[in-house]
């Protein structure tokens, strides 16, 4: 097996030239086969607020110019041990939600089906439901980690059952989701009503809010979400917005009083021995941003998901 090909060499091209290739890495068409893929998903038909994360691929691919080869946080040089790539966008319908949905679980099936691990680049966290699907069909039910400063177990909005509000009630209806093992990090903000933390409850959600990472600290939380996923295939599903809006302004729906973004990357490197099988970093909306600060965050998180993925690669676990 050849040498994986890595990302161009910021001594020789300066990172502020040439395409922005997500950590200027290989795209897909340029490798034999690829381990990792990260890919984008321009989409943003399913928010029920500020619009624009259909713009978060190109923001977050910008940002990442600055990435480095080598990850002192996991210990781990990630384009070295693992083919990783840019797998570009998976272009879908941005006037029907439905036709989406489909389109994506199908390109997003494509990579599951080739052994293909990916972190997504979203878009809005509608996209998270056809990404459950497609490793639900290879892995059974999966246990998930989910980021957000919202429940996402809403119902409908307008009668529309598939939004960026709705993906993990859907998910859970649809018997994908591990309910043993399923956890939300960094809730806040207002909500419907008190049935909203009643049926998220239901769901068999557990709930770890902005104001406990506060308390109990990264080491604790990291630990305790090891406990519960134990060896089970583990998503990790990133709504930028768990950050607070001073360290993720460029977000649809920000929340006051949340993580930032130090604490996220922490407890995201305390996952690094679980079954990582797939990820998603979602929400970014550039309009709103500031000198690239939600990008850049939203960059660092999708490099330590990869690194998380790339250290078991190595390990051929
Ligand atoms: N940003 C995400 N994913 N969901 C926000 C839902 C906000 C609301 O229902 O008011
Ligand atoms: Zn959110
Ligand atoms: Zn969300």
């Amino acid at each position: 097996m050849n040498a994986p090909i890595g990302p161009t060499d910021s001594s020789l091209v300066p990172r502020f030239a040439g395409p922005a290739t997500f950590a200027r890495l290989p795209r897909i068409d340029q490798v034999e086969k690829a381990d990792i893929a990260v890919v984008g998903v321009p989409f943003d038909t399913g928010v029920s607020y500020r619009p624009g994360a259909r713009f978060g691929p190109s923001a977050i691919r910008e940002a990442s110019r600055l990435l480095r080869p080598y990850n002192p946080g996991l210990d781990v040089s990630p384009f070295a041990h693992a083919q990783v790539v840019d797998a570009g966008d998976i272009a879908v319908n941005p006037f029907s939600i439905g036709d989406a949905v489909e389109t994506l679980d199908e390109g997003a099936s494509r990579f599951v089906r080739e052994g293909t691990r990916l972190v997504t680049l979203g878009g809005d966290h509608t996209i998270a439901l056809p990404l459950l699907r497609s490793l639900h069909r290879v892995h059974g039910p999966i246990a998930m980690v989910h980021f957000d400063a919202h429940l996402d177990t809403w119902d409908t909005y307008f009668g529309e059952p598939y939004t960026h509000g709705t993906p993990f009630r859907r998910a859970v209806e649809e018997g994908i989701l591990d309910t043993e093992a399923i956890c939300h990090v960094g809730t806040r903000g207002p909500l419907y009503g008190k049935k909203d933390l009643e049926d998220d409850r239901r769901f068999g959600f557990g709930i770890v809010t902005s104001a406990d990472v506060m308390r109990k600290g990264v080491d604790e939380i990291a630990d305790a979400l090891r406990q519960r996923i134990g060896n089970r295939p583990l998503y990790v599903s990133v709504d930028i917005d768990v950050l607070d809006p001073a360290h993720a302004p460029g977000t649809g729906t920000p929340e006051a009083g949340g993580l930032t973004s130090r604490e996220l990357l922490e407890i995201l490197r305390g996952l690094a021995a679980c079954n990582l099988v797939g990820a998603d970093v979602v929400e970014v909306a550039p309009a709103y941003d500031h000198a690239q600060i939600t990008a850049t965050a939203a960059s660092h998180v999708a490099y330590d998901l990869v690194s998380v993925l790339a250290l078991h690669h190595t390990t051929g676990a």
